[in-house]
């Protein structure tokens, strides 16, 4: 039976653009709603402490409009915690965030915040939010994550995407241990960070993979064909990666 893979489409970066004339466009809502029409799966946003791109009120815009599901990615803070509570995304996604740097550099230091991470399990889980973990692809924070009752994590591949040779080959083989590891411990494995048409192929062949979330490359991509055009590049080829799977650890 050929197994799918869902698509994420990230649309933090079409309010990027947005923000830095400080206009009305592009707009993020009809973003989302194109992405769906493209064949997105989902439609995940990273509302920011800094709100540099997803402003509180475009969550709010676009929840009721999505037919797909909302995945919102946000830090562990209480202010966080409760928007997330008042616009019931389908999916939270716990990401860490530092304020200088210029994307999400790394996963959640699950083992160093683990009482942080367990109340923000308890108050999103009794609001009947999904959650997931964004963590780097490492054994013990996997391990940390099964103790916790995580039932989803999605892995950061930005350390995969931004190497080359045999340190990215070491950094896709990181990841196909922690898939399985994740999947054996019964976790969803969820995938991002960095991916493009020119990497995406090798993760999108991860079977325990199930869901790959990507913003910034569809947002450049699309400058050259189109969002939507963009948007069923990427799933068409997932989707050709998923057919071929690489089987092994090896
Ligand atoms: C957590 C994550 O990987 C995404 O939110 C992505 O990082 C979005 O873009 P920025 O990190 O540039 O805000
Ligand atoms: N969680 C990763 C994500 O949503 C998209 O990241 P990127 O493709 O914008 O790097």
């Amino acid at each position: 039976m050929i197994q799918t893979i869902d698509l994420g489409v990230n649309i933090d970066h079409i309010a990027t653009l947005r923000n830095v004339r400080g206009v009305s466009y592009p707009d993020p809502i009809r973003a989302a709603l194109e992405a769906e029409e493209a064949g997105a799966d989902l439609i995940t946003l990273h509302l920011r402490e800094d709100r540099r791109h997803i402003k509180d009120e475009d969550l709010f815009a676009i929840r009721p409009l999505l037919k797909t599901r909302m995945n919102l990615e946000c830090a562990i803070t209480t202010e966080m915690l409760e928007i997330a509570c008042r616009v019931q995304p389908q999916d939270v996604c716990l990401v860490p965030e530092k304020r200088t740097e210029v994307t999400t550099e790394g996963g959640l230091d699950v083992l160093g915040k683990f009482n942080e991470v367990k109340l923000a399990l308890k108050i999103l889980g009794e609001a009947g939010i999904k959650v997931s973990l964004f963590i780097d692809p490492d054994r013990g924070v996997i391990q940390a994550c099964h103790d916790l009752g995580v039932k989803i994590v999605e892995l950061h591949t930005g350390a995969y995407a931004n190497a080359s040779g045999s340190k990215q080959v070491a950094e896709l083989q990181r990841i196909k241990i922690a898939a399985a590891f994740a999947h054996e411990m019964g976790i969803k494995v969820n995938a991002g960070h960095g991916l493009h048409e020119g990497n995406v192929w090798e993760i999108a062949q991860i079977l325990p993979i199930r869901e790959l979330n990507i913003g910034h490359a569809l947002v450049a991509e699309a400058v050259f064909k189109g969002w939507k055009i963009a948007i069923q590049d990427m799933k068409a080829l997932m989707q050709a990666a998923r057919n071929q799977p690489s089987g092994s650890l090896a």
